[in-house]
Formats: structure tokens, sequence, C-alpha cells
């Protein structure tokens, strides 16, 4: 029997706006505590230099976590993480956690603080900066009643090195429509220094392109 997907339920323009909560924030309050301790072992560990004997006392304890969590898997569809669009990070640890301030159809501002765990040697990560741009250039182009879109190019420049522990202001602005294509700009500043820019094109998918995410599709790691 052909396991049925939900993709086409969630492929409307009907798509909760990604600036406002999709998860009932009371009931699910313990997995955002969840996500939190997630990112201060990534901190943790990161700023760690433990024995031996530590390393593996900790390394399988966090396997044991695992492991009780696997009992609970879930399809992507139904996962939380990335989808508690209300919580800095969206119940997802991949990228530092994006305080989201002001939003308009066309603008959103926001700030973020990284530390070791995003660190390149004294400076945020090259490769954490797209991912920063992404979270934020990608909300701002699927929201607004927007239909959804993916990424077609993301073009970052470098023009400071973005200090660890420090609140930096993050503004993303939609500029302009053509058919199915945006284009986004983003900026990364530290007070009046400007850090980062990015410019980005999203397209809309059509139809026939959210046939493609299937349950079979998925892959695992496991
Ligand atoms: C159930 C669905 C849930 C969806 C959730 C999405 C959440 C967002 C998550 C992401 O952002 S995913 C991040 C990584 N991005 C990807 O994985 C996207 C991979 N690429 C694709 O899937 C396709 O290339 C894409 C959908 C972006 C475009 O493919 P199409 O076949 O629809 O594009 P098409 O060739 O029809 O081009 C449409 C227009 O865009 C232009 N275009 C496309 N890619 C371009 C590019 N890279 N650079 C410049 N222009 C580009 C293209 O020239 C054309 O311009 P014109 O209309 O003026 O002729």
């Amino acid at each position: 029997m052909t396991e049925p997907t939900t993709t086409l339920d969630i492929w409307n323009p009907g798509w909760p706006d990604p600036f406002r909560p999709t998860v009932n924030a009371d009931t699910d309050d313990e997995y955002a505590d969840l996500v939190e301790a997630l990112r201060e072992v990534q901190e943790a560990v990161t700023r760690s230099r433990p024995t031996p004997e530590v390393a593996a006392e900790v390394a399988t304890a966090l396997r044991t976590a695992a492991r009780r969590l696997r009992t609970f898997e879930v399809d992507e569809d139904t996962q939380i993480a990335g989808k508690r669009w209300e919580i800095p990070g969206k119940g997802h640890a991949l990228a530092p956690a994006l305080h989201i301030d002001t939003v308009t159809d066309t603008t959103v501002t926001g700030r973020v603080t990284v530390g070791r765990f995003h660190s390149g040697r004294y400076a945020m990560n090259g490769g954490v900066t797209p991912l920063i741009f992404d979270e934020i250039l990608a909300r701002l182009a699927n929201s607004a009643g927007r239909p959804w879109g993916r990424t077609a190019y993301l073009n970052v420049n470098y023009r400071a090195p973005a200090p660890l522990h420090t609140e930096l202001t993050v503004t993303a602005e939609l500029l302009g429509q053509e058919g199915r294509k945006r284009f986004l700009r983003g900026a990364l500043h530290h007070g009046d220094v400007l850090v980062a820019d990015a410019e980005g094109l999203w397209v809309e998918l059509k139809p026939e392109q959210t046939l493609n995410i299937s349950k079979d599709a998925e892959g695992s790691d496991r």
C-alpha cells in the first residue's frame, strides 16, 4: 500500500505566514526548551577540552538521549523543528537563533548573537553568515501570502569580521518581483559597521516541483 503524502496539503498560498506561530506554544514549550538545551550542549562541547574519560561519559549520555528521542520519531511534515516561527531559531539548532523585531510585507529587521560554536577563529564562521541570510530572506520571500519559493542563488559579501558574543542587527528587504522571481537583499551590521551583505533570488515553485518531495525521497542518515 502506498503511504499517503501530505505534500500537497502544505502546498498552497494559505500556508501559514513564516512570521506567525504554526505550533501551539502551550503544548510545545518543553520542545523549545529541549532545543535550547541542545544549543547549550553545542556551545559547551565546542568550548571544552575534556579528559578522555569525561568525553566518553558525555558521549554515552548523548547517545542515550538520541535513542530516547528516536522512539518519538515522526515524518518531516509532522516534526516541530523548523516550524516554531514565533521563537528564535524556529525550534531548530542548525543556524544561530534569529530574533525578529519588525516585519512588514517587504522588510524585516532582527538581531543575532553567535558564540564559539559558530566561530571561525575569533569571528563568525563564513558558512554561518549565509545561514543567517537564508533564514531571514527566505522567511521574507515566503511571507505576506506569497506562495512558496526556493533559493535560486544567495550571493554573500563579507565586509568585516563579525564579532562573537555581540549582538548584530540583520535587515532584509524585498527589492522586487518579476513573474515567479523575487529579488531580495540583506545586511548584517555591528553597530554602524557593515559586516556582510547579500543578494538573493527566490523562485516560486511550480506545482509539479512540490511533487518531487515525498516520503520516498527523504534520506536517512541512520
Ligand atoms: C512543499 C514545498 C515546500 C517548499 C518549502 C521551501 C522553503 C524554502 C527552502 C529553500 O529555500 S531551499 C534552499 C536551497 N535551494 C534549493 O534547493 C533550490 C534548488 N533549485 C531549484 O529547485 C530550482 O532551480 C528553482 C526552483 C530555484 C528554479 O527552477 P525552475 O525550473 O522553476 O526555474 P526556471 O528555469 O523555470 O527559471 C525561472 C526563472 O528564474 C531564473 N533563475 C532560476 N535559477 C536561477 C539562478 N540560479 N540564477 C539566476 N536566475 C535564475 C530563470 O532564468 C528564469 O528566469 P526568467 O523567468 O526571467 O526566464
